[in-house]
């Protein structure tokens, strides 16, 4: 039987939710890899809610790049940021997502960047965000009455009655910020 090649990946977070989704999409984009994701932690050097895509790409790219150099052996830096973003016009929502950067050592200048979907949160959690300054992941285990809902299913799963949950929305995210990396070079 084949051996399977490893390769090791470096994710700028100790999320078990983030460190799930790492696996799944490696798991999924480099089938011929056993792959290792190996968490860490790493400075977002961005708010603690981001509050637009642009402050989630940010805090994505400054984790993935600082995973790398905490975590020599990985081939890949992974950075996962969360938060929430505005759109105005034609109608005025807030909508959340999280953002995924990914760095590869072989060209640091080549990041992959992409998004999970996004769902609309609804005006009374934004209320809490905006007005009482609280944080996303606060204000979930407050309204479920359960803990750590972020490392779970995350806000994702509770306004979906858990037909999704972050880990998987998450992968795909990852995979579509793998895809300069994964596939063929053609077509970039
Ligand atoms: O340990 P880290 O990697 O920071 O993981 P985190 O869950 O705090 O995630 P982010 O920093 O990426 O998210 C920014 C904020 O939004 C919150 N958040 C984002 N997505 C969430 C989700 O699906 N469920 C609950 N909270 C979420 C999060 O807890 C923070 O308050």
């Amino acid at each position: 039987m084949k051996s399977l090649g490893k390769m090791i990946v470096a994710i700028g977070s100790e999320n078990k939710a983030k460190i799930r989704a790492a696996q799944l999409g490696f798991d999924q984009a480099f089938k011929e890899c056993q792959v290792t994701i190996v968490g860490c932690k790493a400075a977002s050097l961005v708010s603690d809610q981001p509050m637009s895509d642009e402050e989630c790409i940010k805090g994505a790219i400054n984790r993935a790049k600082e995973s790398l150099i905490k975590v020599p052996e990985a081939k890949f830096g992974v950075g996962m940021e969360g938060g929430v973003n505005n759109i105005k016009d034609p109608v005025d929502k807030w909508y959340e997502c999280g953002w995924i950067a990914v760095v590869s050592r072989d060209d640091p200048e080549n990041i992959g960047i992409a998004s999970t979907a996004r769902f609309e949160l609804p005006p009374k959690v934004m209320h809490e965000i905006i007005v009482n300054k609280k944080e996303l992941a606060v204000i979930m285990d407050e309204l479920t009455q359960q803990t750590d809902i972020r490392s779970n299913e995350g806000a994702m799963g509770v306004y979906t009655n858990s037909i999704l949950h972050r880990d998987h929305i998450y992968s795909h995210g990852l995979i579509f910020a793998l895809s300069r990396f994964i596939t063929k070079p053609e077509y970039w």
